[in-house]
């Protein structure tokens, strides 16, 4: 019934709803059976054809936020027609959905807003996040993202403005891992904003307070697990996207409690650690070899020190030798001993040696062989840093991890060019091709978007009570098998992106493996467990509903 009490007819219902809708590719027989007719324009259009269509439009977009106004507008139409131009033109495409252009879509969110995706969840309404997911459409959600907002990117505090992550690592899990759209649900728990702008922005649609720490923050977050244990027994949860303090301890306090992980930790931590596999196979160097230098000392960082360590360990080493390998500077200089008040996370790290200042003075005083910036600081790889690098080491690894394009430690081109075209590197946000002394290099990307899907999949598969360590160990080895010569030849420490589906499937494989193994699958292990994952892949296809 509508408001004035005149029944509405169904038909409409199939095209107003996104999961259901195919637009004009509705047959005769389905608008006979739906009552469709005249609600459409007369012709049918086949799927093809609405893709030719959708590119046309998404092609004359003047800017990348307007490609992902345009895209979210068609998701929230035609989920399907939306999914299949992903799968068709990923690559062309994960710049727009994805980092760098998403996170400018979160500093615009609040003007740019039409729809929302998925659930907020807001601390004035504490008490009632149950009732509140119970609004939620969809009753077999199977995996969450939730951001509080407080670190989007390398960009800050964007407030309940954040959502575009956890909608965009969604979309992510659904096209590069096939997870069921239905089963996806990105949540945004707004808990205030130290975001002054924010603040005094008229349109800002969160709390306006400063953010709530401490007990009150804390009962806030198990409120909103107990509500999901309830409403969605057997979900994942990935953390995304929150301060450090919070990051670190809400991934001890729930990791052994429910299913969870922190993409930002252990998620780009997998990816990281696959990127160093990959260059070894390419230089014929071992893990053991190396000696790494991260810019930056927090989620990322200590995740991806705290991998490679296992990694290490795995390969015969002591704990303590190889925490010996890796070494950190934050904001305040080389995280070494004789500092004071470092945060828990840093201790395991911080070495007896001399204390540096400034960056490039602990890159000369240590001679690494790889560094890996995670610490959001644009351009903070200089010339002399990239050069010094290149004066030790035949092939420097130089990682520029920071995201979006804009937060990155150096861009590819300054990579190459300050390296004499001897630097392995790698970045979070994409990079154009560079043509560097008549060598064309193609860097692949450094984003945990070629893990977190896979670790997905295979934990939703065989319904995993948790995510271990051991999985994002395995998950790294997998996609590092993954590179070809190809890939290598083209510079890249990973593989082409239009082949992460079959990549995620993979890992996907590897992380049920574990998951049995390790005796935390819940279901009989399948007889065929890679075409069981498979069978579990969502394609976007039309469905027949004459
Ligand atoms: O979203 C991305 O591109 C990778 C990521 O998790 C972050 O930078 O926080
Ligand atoms: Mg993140």
């Amino acid at each position: 019934m509508s408001e004035n009490n005149i029944p509405v007819a169904q038909g409409i219902n199939w095209i107003y709803d996104p999961a259901l809708n195919k637009g004009t590719a509705f047959t005769e027989e389905e608008r006979d059976a739906l009552g469709l007719h005249g609600l459409l324009p007369p012709g049918i259009n086949t799927m093809s054809e609405q893709v030719l269509r959708v590119m046309g439009n998404y092609r004359r977009k003047r800017s990348d936020l307007e490609r992902y106004i345009f895209l979210t507008a068609l998701q929230d139409r035609n989920q399907t027609l939306f999914y299949r131009v992903l799968a068709d033109y990923l690559e062309e495409m994960m710049p727009v959905i994805y980092t760098p252009t998403v996170g400018l879509a979160c500093q615009e969110y609040v003007h740019i807003f039409r729809r929302p995706k998925g659930v907020f969840v807001s601390a004035k309404n504490k008490g009632r996040f149950s009732e509140i997911l119970k609004n939620w459409p969809n009753k077999n959600v199977r995996v969450i993202v939730i951001t509080d907002g407080e670190r989007i990117l390398g960009l800050g505090d964007l407030g309940v403005a954040g959502m575009g992550i956890p909608a965009g690592k969604l979309s992510l899990y659904t096209a590069c891992a096939g997870i069921h759209p239905s089963w996806c649900l990105p949540v945004t728990i707004d808990v205030g904003t130290n975001n002054v702008d924010l603040q005094n922005d008229p349109l800002y649609f969160g709390m306006r307070n400063s953010r709530i720490r401490g007990e009150e923050y804390d009962s806030l977050i198990e409120e909103f697990i107990m509500a999901v244990e309830e409403n969605f027994p057997n979900t994942l949860i990935q953390f995304e996207d929150f301060g450090n303090l919070n990051a670190f301890r809400l991934l001890n306090k729930y990791r052994s409690r429910i299913c969870a992980f922190n993409d930002d930790i252990q998620g780009t931590a997998s990816v990281a650690l696959a990127g160093i596999y990959a260059a070894m196979r390419m230089t014929g160097q071992k893990l053991t070899d190396q000696k790494i230098l991260f810019l930056g000392a927090g989620e990322a960082g200590t995740g991806i020190g705290d991998l490679i360590v296992s990694g290490m360990m795995d390969e015969g080493m002591t704990e303590q030798e190889a925490r010996l390998k890796c070494w950190f500077t934050d904001s305040r200089g080389l995280v070494v001993k004789s500092r004071e008040k470092l945060a828990e996370h840093k201790l395991a790290y911080a070495h007896d040696f001399e204390y540096h200042q400034y960056f490039i003075d602990a890159v000369k005083a240590l001679k690494p062989t790889a560094i890996i910036g995670v610490s959001g600081q644009a351009r903070a790889f200089t010339q002399p840093v990239l050069e010094a690098m290149a004066e030790f080491n035949e092939r420097p690894l130089v990682f520029a991890l920071s995201n979006p394009t804009s937060s990155a430690e150096c861009t590819a081109k300054e990579a190459y060019a300050w390296t004499g075209g001897r630097a392995i590197f790698a970045s979070g946000s994409p990079f154009e091709p560079v043509n560097i002394a008549g060598r064309n290099f193609e860097p692949g990307q450094g984003n945990n978007a070629y893990i977190f899907p896979g670790i997905g999949l295979g934990v939703i598969a065989c319904k995993a009570r948790h995510v271990t360590n051991e999985m994002f160990l395995a998950a790294a080895r997998e996609l590092a098998d993954k590179v070809s010569e190809k890939d290598f030849k083209k510079g890249s420490i990973y593989p082409r992106l239009k082949k992460i589906r079959e990549v995620s499937a993979d890992i996907a494989v590897k992380v049920a493996e574990i998951a049995y193994d390790q005796g935390l699958a819940t279901i009989d292990r399948p007889a065929d467990l890679p075409s069981f994952i498979r069978s579990q892949m969502y394609e976007p296809n039309y469905r027949n509903y004459a």
